[in-house]
């Protein structure tokens, strides 16, 4: 239902316009603006604390701005209460982080159920939903798990199916692979991908590391706060 209309030509779906956020003394964006299409997979990379993932978290409406404008789907983001703002994330968005932060009492399934559960779904409904996502990224078999009891890469698979199994229009991710060995992160990253093009999601996706980055279709660089497009390879001009 998401997927995109190849005759659509694209159009902003996720917006930063002048984004500038302190904690405290410390500035963390110092006028950050960043345009993402509906569909597109975008690598926000950039040297570690340059604003990285308070960019995400401002997109993803996480955290306000002190200044600037959000912008999600033709909506002011920035100016919506709480209430708003996680409503939004509930319904249309989707989160990976790097400790996939699964509940530990629960099973696998009851995990990746959760969100559907969270917006009402009735339960049989909501682990059938869940259970499809099992086959879909290679974990048929460890339904019943809990978090204790499986691998790394599964668990992180576990918290990808958790992301996308509400259908989400964006994916933010922040570091997904960033606890994993580089196979793993690699077969992370592909059932990623994979799932996104099929979806038609849009993911936004920060991290440090050129290889997880070449996943994307665009990389956008984040230094002192501020946002830039990757200079063209010089090598490569
Ligand atoms: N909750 C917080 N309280 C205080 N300062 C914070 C907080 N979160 C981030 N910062 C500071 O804001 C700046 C940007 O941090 P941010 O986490 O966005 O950077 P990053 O690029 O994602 O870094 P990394 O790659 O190391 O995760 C840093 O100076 C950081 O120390």
């Amino acid at each position: 239902m998401n997927a995109p209309d190849p005759g659509t030509p694209s159009r902003p779906l996720v917006e930063a316009r002048d984004a500038v956020l302190s904690f405290g003394q410390t500035p963390a964006l110092r006028g950050a603006s960043l345009t993402v299409n509906a569909g597109e997979i975008v690598a926000v990379m950039g040297p570690s604390g340059s604003g990285k993932s308070t960019l995400l978290h401002c997109l993803a409406g996480i955290l306000t701005p002190d200044s600037g404008e959000i912008w999600f789907d033709g909506q002011r983001v920035d100016t919506l209460g709480e209430t708003g703002r996680s409503t939004l994330r509930r319904d249309r968005f989707g989160f990976v982080f790097q400790f996939g932060q699964l509940v530990p009492e629960l099973t696998a399934e009851e995990n990746v159920a959760l969100p559907l559960l969270l917006a009402g779904t009735k339960r049989a409904a909501a682990l059938k939903a869940a259970r499809e996502w099992f086959e879909r990224l290679d974990l048929a078999g460890l339904e019943s798990r809990r978090s204790g009891e499986l691998s790394g890469g599964q668990a992180q698979r576990v918290a990808l199916a958790r992301a996308v199994v509400s259908r989400p229009e964006v994916l933010f991710a922040d570091e997904p692979t960033g606890s994993l060995d580089s196979f793993t992160g690699e077969q992370v990253m592909e059932l990623l991908i994979d799932a996104a093009r099929q979806e038609g999601t849009t993911v936004i996706l920060v991290t440090h590391d050129p290889r997880v980055a070449a996943y994307a279709e665009r990389e956008v660089v984040v230094r002192d706060g501020k946002a830039s497009a990757l200079a063209p390879d010089p090598v490569a001009s």
